[in-house]
């Protein structure tokens, strides 16, 4: 049975505070994204991009920027994915910004309960995105999306997969960490957070770290990707907001997608924070196109 992946576009960066995210849709598309996929015989639904509120270029409130645009971008984010998932198709969410994993992940883990499916996030990225509204140093909601999935965010954005938390935090696992801020440290400790930062993967290597994340993996794991393309180091992957020195180089990262790819459990995507503003020459999505096809099995020979 062929495997049916659904493009959804979420073209905005209300979530930041560096303009740019919400062009990554188009970039993917301009990528070649589709025809990637088609290629490796998938189907593919382009099911062209979503509309929300523009970007109200506004200090944040109560600790939180742009609030109200961010709760309209991940509803119609949250019904996309939900419906691709009740259609059977593999979700692939081309953001914006990193603030879209909330109605991303929700829509997915409402999904999961109702299937009988155990969830499992694996979260890319240079940052643990689980400040709140209360510690959060920026405002900025696409640093806040692992705290409100955890039930801990601004109240507007908490309890969306109909449970007060849509994953706990023995269901999502960070890799490529190297920017946390002082009280996210903190709230990583106390919430007892798996993270496999630079320094895990420096001295175990990529392989044995995704062999450590996905050893409890099995038949009826549905993994989610949340891939932030700032996880990967800056001097591959320039076209990003908030890059930081020091990530995984392209083939550490191409073996992460790839171990992901081996367990056949790959059930949703988010592709985000690609910046075509700051990149050069549409580098960091023909990158990530690189990436997403070795998610989908791509690079393995033997397929
Ligand atoms: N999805 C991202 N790129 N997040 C960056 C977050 C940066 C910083 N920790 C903040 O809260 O502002
Ligand atoms: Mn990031
Ligand atoms: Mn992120």
């Amino acid at each position: 049975m062929s495997r049916t992946v659904s493009l959804i576009g979420a073209p905005t960066d209300v979530g930041a505070s560096v303009r740019g995210a919400g062009m990554g849709p188009d970039a993917l598309r301009v990528a070649g994204l589709i025809e990637a996929l088609r290629s490796h015989r998938l189907d593919v639904m382009d099911r062209g991009n979503l509309s929300g509120p523009p970007n109200p270029w506004k200090a944040p409130e109560g600790g939180a920027r742009h609030l109200d645009e961010v709760v309209a971008w991940n509803r119609a984010v949250y019904g996309a994915v939900d419906q691709a998932l009740t259609d059977g198709h593999v979700p692939l969410l081309m953001g914006g910004d990193h603030c879209l994993a909330i109605g991303s992940i929700s829509a997915v883990a409402r999904h999961c309960r109702a299937t009988g499916k155990s969830l499992r996030v694996v979260w890319l990225d240079a940052h643990t995105d689980v400040n709140t509204e209360a510690i959060s140093p920026s405002g900025n909601l696409h640093g806040m999306p692992v705290a409100c999935l955890l039930g801990h965010g601004p109240k507007p954005l908490v309890g969306w997969s109909g449970e007060p938390a849509a994953v706990a935090p023995d269901q999502i696992d960070f890799i490529g960490i190297r920017s946390v801020d002082a009280d996210e440290k903190q709230a990583i400790r106390q919430l007892g957070l798996s993270v496999y930062d630079m320094r895990h993967i420096d001295e175990h290597g990529m392989r044995h770290t995704m062999t450590e994340l996905l050893a409890d993996v099995d038949d009826n794991t549905h993994l989610h990707v949340s891939f932030d393309l700032d996880c990967l180091d800056p001097m591959e992957a320039p076209g990003v907001g908030t890059g930081v020195r020091g990530g995984p180089t392209y083939r550490e990262m191409q073996l992460c997608m790839e171990m992901i790819a081996d367990t056949g459990c790959m059930g949703s995507l988010d592709v985000v924070e690609i910046n075509p503003a700051l990149d050069v020459r549409n580098r960091t999505a023909e990158l990530a196109v690189d990436f997403i096809q070795s998610l989908f099995g791509a690079s393995t020979l033997a397929r």
